[in-house]
């Protein structure tokens, strides 16, 4: 056979694929103590009888018929493909997501596939590395990892109006992304999104992005956990599907940027994956993700895990240094990474088992720090958010500190995309941030519109110039 002829083979065996023979269902988030408790996909249910979160467990013995090699070549011959809907980078491992859905109810927007960025001069010149990469999630539809986990979730709330289910829409609290995410995909299947965001916290172009999607969009006058307070509430006595993370089914769709990762390794796991941490739900989801391919065979290790947290918004962290004794919850305080200002993550026992089962490790970065390490990689190419610079700031801390060796491979996970956050940079290159040196700042030069002046700044500015005009 030629390769053209197993290429044909592997996608004709991915479209008959019986997809029906595997199957997933929700279980009490308790891996210590397995209980005897599960629930169907279809059911609207985010805890257990005692109120554990819920997982979302899939028949691993149904999957384990199939050999490693086999779900390599089916995911492969899967990319780049415009097949419906495997040729999103979530839907392309749909067996391993959301095994029952029938395809013409799946909402996507062919997410996910995302380019993993070798930061060559980032890691060579500041931190002495030179296999260090950027995963960036946020070139997605909706400009974050949420679309990965929304298409999943707002695809399942579609079969579910379909089945006739009692939901009059889907709702999130949220700091901007998930708001995002979720309006986009409701409005692409015509469902209602309800939206409850902290009035004032979040960034314009994230504030657009629901209003202009048609969602129902609140504006409260209080903080991230008051919204997912109400949020709670309102999804108690209105027939509202919560959208946040609390749903597991979210989870699902995030860990594909895991196996994604392995994938764009040629199906190896790196030494390090580092992601910032808010509500803590993306955390377990790559944790799900790498556990899986190695489970079925893909890659033959686990990353060890690192979640980067804001000082100012740092619950995990403090829970970390008390060597996991201690969980309070703590009064979040603004941020440049105002996407993680979350002071009572709700996905906290998921992070914790993610973390010491990965030998994990939690940092944080101060607001100087991460805006600084946000700055040198945009210096370097990148277009960050502050929500990468805090993840970056880890990275050089576990540097400095040698916990990372400078042949580690390792893998920043930058969640969204820069240009939702203009405002802070642009005050930054200006350092119109007093508490802050700005120490990376790139102003404008204000400059007369004539060439001598003109010449004058680029003789200051280029140091190969300078050197000319000296020999001159
Ligand atoms: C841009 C961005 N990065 C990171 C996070 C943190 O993810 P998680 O809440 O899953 O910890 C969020 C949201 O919380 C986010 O919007
Ligand atoms: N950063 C998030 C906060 C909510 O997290 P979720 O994953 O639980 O939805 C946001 O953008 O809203």
């Amino acid at each position: 056979m030629t390769s053209e002829n197993v290429d044909n083979e592997v996608l004709k065996l991915s479209l008959s694929h019986p997809s029906a023979t595997f199957s997933a269902k929700y279980v009490p988030f308790s891996p210590h103590e397995p209980m005897n408790e599960s629930y169907s996909l279809d059911e609207i249910i985010y805890r257990s009888k005692d109120g554990k979160l819920l997982d979302v467990q899939h028949d691993m013995d149904a999957l384990k018929k199939f050999d490693g090699k086999y779900w390599k070549d089916l995911f492969d011959s899967r990319l780049g493909k415009n097949t419906w809907p495997y040729g999103s980078g979530v839907w392309s491992k749909k067996e391993w997501v959301l095994p029952e859905i029938d395809n013409e109810d799946v909402v996507s927007a062919f997410e996910g596939n995302t380019n993993l960025f070798w930061a060559e001069r980032f890691g060579k010149e500041i931190l002495g590395m030179n296999d260090l990469w950027v995963k960036q999630c946020g070139i997605s539809h909706t400009g974050s990892f949420k679309d990965l986990g929304m298409t999943v979730l707002v695809s399942q709330a579609n079969r579910m109006r379909k089945l006739k289910k009692n939901l009059i829409g889907v709702g999130c609290a949220s700091t901007g992304d998930t708001s995002a995410a979720l309006s986009a995909y409701c409005a692409a299947a015509g469902i209602p999104a309800i939206i409850f965001l902290p009035a004032n916290k979040i960034s314009i172009a994230q504030l657009v992005q629901p209003i202009a999607n048609g969602a129902i969009v609140l504006s409260l006058d209080t903080d991230f956990d008051g919204c997912m307070r109400l949020i709670r509430e309102v999804t108690e006595c209105l027939p509202i599907y919560l959208a946040n993370s609390l749903n597991s089914l979210r989870l699902e769709g995030q860990k594909t940027a895991a196996i994604e990762i392995c994938q764009q390794f040629d199906w190896k796991a790196p030494d390090w994956v580092i992601v910032p941490g808010g509500n803590l739900g993306n955390v377990y989801a790559l944790y799900k993700g790498f556990l899986m391919c190695r489970e079925l065979g893909l890659t033959d290790s686990i990353p060890r895990l690192v979640c980067a947290q804001a000082a100012n918004a740092n619950p995990l962290y403090l829970y970390y240094k008390s060597g996991w004794n201690e969980f309070l919850p703590v009064k979040a305080s603004p941020t440049f990474a105002s996407a993680i200002q979350i002071g009572d993550p709700v996905s906290i026992e998921r992070a914790v088992y993610a973390l010491r089962n990965s030998d994990g490790i939690v940092e944080e970065a101060t607001e100087e720090e991460l805006m600084d390490a946000s700055a040198q990689a945009d210096l370097t190419g990148m277009f960050t958010r502050p929500h990468t610079g805090v993840a970056l700031s880890a990275l050089k801390k576990l540097r400095q500190r040698g916990v990372i060796a400078s042949t580690d491979r390792t893998v920043v996970v930058s969640t969204a995309n820069g240009l939702k956050f203009t405002q802070s940079k642009i005050a930054y290159h200006s350092k119109e941030l007093p508490e802050l040196q700005c120490k990376f700042a790139n102003s404008p030069v204000e400059v007369k519109a004539d060439l001598e002046s003109v010449m004058d700044v680029l003789k200051s500015r280029l140091p190969s110039l300078q050197k000319k005009n000296s020999a001159s």
